[in-house]
C-alpha cells in the first residue's frame, strides 16, 4: 500500500464504503470472469481478493467463469485446431471432454483454491452438479454447444445459504446425461436471472461499450436496452460485444436489476464499481429503471 496514504485517510476511505456495505449486505452478485481477463496472474490474484473482501462485508458472491484461452491452448497441445461460429466453439466429442477437464477441473479449482487461500470459503461446482444447468443441443453443426433450457437454482442458493462462494463452471446437461459447453455470458445470465441477482457483472477485457471500439476515451457509462439495441442496430456494438450485450439485455429481461460490463484487467474494477458512486464500465439497465 502506498505509504503517502495517512492512517486518518484509511479510516476516510472506510467510512466512505458504509453506505455501499448496507446497499449490498446480504444481497447477490454474480460476477462472470472471462477467460481473456484471466490470463495475468497478478491480477487474477486481486480479483480473488476483491471477491473475497465482497463476501466478508455479507456479499452473496457466486462466480461463473469461463477459460476460452484455456480450453485452446490445450486443444493446440493435442492437435486440435480451436474453431468458433459466431463465438462459439465447435465443439465435437474429444473437444467436450477437453472443455469439461479445462474448465471443471483445472480453471475451476484454480479459482477455489485462489478464493480460499484468501480467506474466504469457496466450492466449485460445473453446472452438471445438481443439475444447475439444464441445456439442450443447440445446433448440431456446433456439436455439443448447448442452449440453456433451465436452470435450477437450489445448489447454488444451497450454497451461498451455508455460507460459500459457489465458484460454477459452464458445463450443462440434459436429461440423458449428455455434457454441453455453455457459453460463460449465457450461463451467467441465466444464473443472474434464475437466482435473482441484484447485480451480475460481467468481466471482459475492454473497459465496457464504447462508442468507438478503437478509442478507450470513448467509454459509454450508462445505458437503457432501447438504446444499446439502437446501438447494435447502427452497427457501433459488433464483434464479440453483440453476444455480450444479448446476455445483458436477456439478464435484465429475467429480473437481474442491472447489469455491469467492466475491464476485468483493471485493479480493482469490481470494488470501484460496488464501493463508489462513479462505478466502473457501462452499467445496463432496464428502460424503465433510467
Ligand atoms: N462498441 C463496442 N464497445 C466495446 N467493444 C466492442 C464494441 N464493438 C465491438 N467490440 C469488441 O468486442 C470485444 C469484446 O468481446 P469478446 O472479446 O468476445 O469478450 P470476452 O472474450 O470477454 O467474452 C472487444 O474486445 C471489442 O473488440
Ligand atoms: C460454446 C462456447 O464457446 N463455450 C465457451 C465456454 C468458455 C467461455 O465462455 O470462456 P470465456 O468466458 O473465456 O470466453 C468455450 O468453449 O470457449
Amino acid at each position: 500500500m502506498n505509504n503517502e496514504i495517512s492512517n486518518a485517510d484509511r479510516a476516510e476511505v472506510l467510512t466512505a464504503a458504509l453506505p455501499y456495505i448496507k446497499k449490498y449486505n446480504g444481497k447477490i452478485v454474480v460476477v462472470k470472469y472471462g477467460g481473456n481477463a484471466m490470463v495475468n496472474e497478478e491480477l487474477k490474484q486481486q480479483v480473488m481478493q476483491d471477491i473475497v473482501l465482497l463476501w466478508l462485508i455479507g456479499v452473496k458472491v457466486v462466480l461463473v467463469h469461463g477459460g476460452g484461452p484455456a480450453i485452446n491452448e490445450v486443444m493446440e497441445r493435442v492437435g486440435k485446431k480451436p474453431e468458433f461460429v459466431d463465438g462459439l466453439r465447435v465443439t465435437d466429442q474429444e473437444t467436450i471432454d477437453i472443455v469439461q477437464m479445462v474448465l471443471s477441473g483445472k480453471v475451476n479449482k484454480t479459482l477455489v483454491n485462489l478464493i480460499e487461500s484468501k480467506g474466504g470459503k469457496a466450492m466449485g461446482i460445473s453446472g452438471m452438479d445438481g443439475r444447475l444447468i439444464e441445456a439442450e443441443q443447440k445446433d448440431p453443426r456446433l456439436g455439443f454447444v448447448g442452449n440453456v433450457t433451465n436452470i435450477r437454482p437450489e445448489p447454488i442458493m444451497d450454497l451461498l445459504e451455508k455460507g460459500y462462494i459457489p465458484v460454477v463452471s459452464t458445463i450443462g446437461c440434459d436429461k440423458d446425461g449428455n455434457a454441453y459447453n455453455i457459453n460463460g455470458d449465457t450461463a451467467a445470465a441465466y444464473i443472474a436471472g434464475a437466482i435473482e441477482a441484484e447485480r451480475l457483472i460481467m468481466m471482459t477485457d475492454i473497459a465496457g461499450i464504447l462508442k468507438d471500439k478503437d478509442d478507450p476515451e470513448s467509454l459509454i457509462p450508462q445505458i437503457t436496452v432501447s438504446e444499446a439495441q439502437t446501438l447494435y442496430r447502427d452497427g457501433v456494438i459488433s464483434g464479440g460485444m453483440i453476444p455480450k450485450v444479448g446476455c445483458c439485455i436477456e439478464a435484465i429481461y429475467k429480473g437481474v436489476q442491472k447489469v455491469i460490463i467492466m475491464d476485468g484487467r483493471v485493479p480493482h474494477s469490481i470494488l470501484m464499481e460496488l464501493m463508489t458512486d462513479e462505478g466502473a464500465g457501462t452499467m445496463v439497465l432496464g428502460d424503465d429503471k433510467q
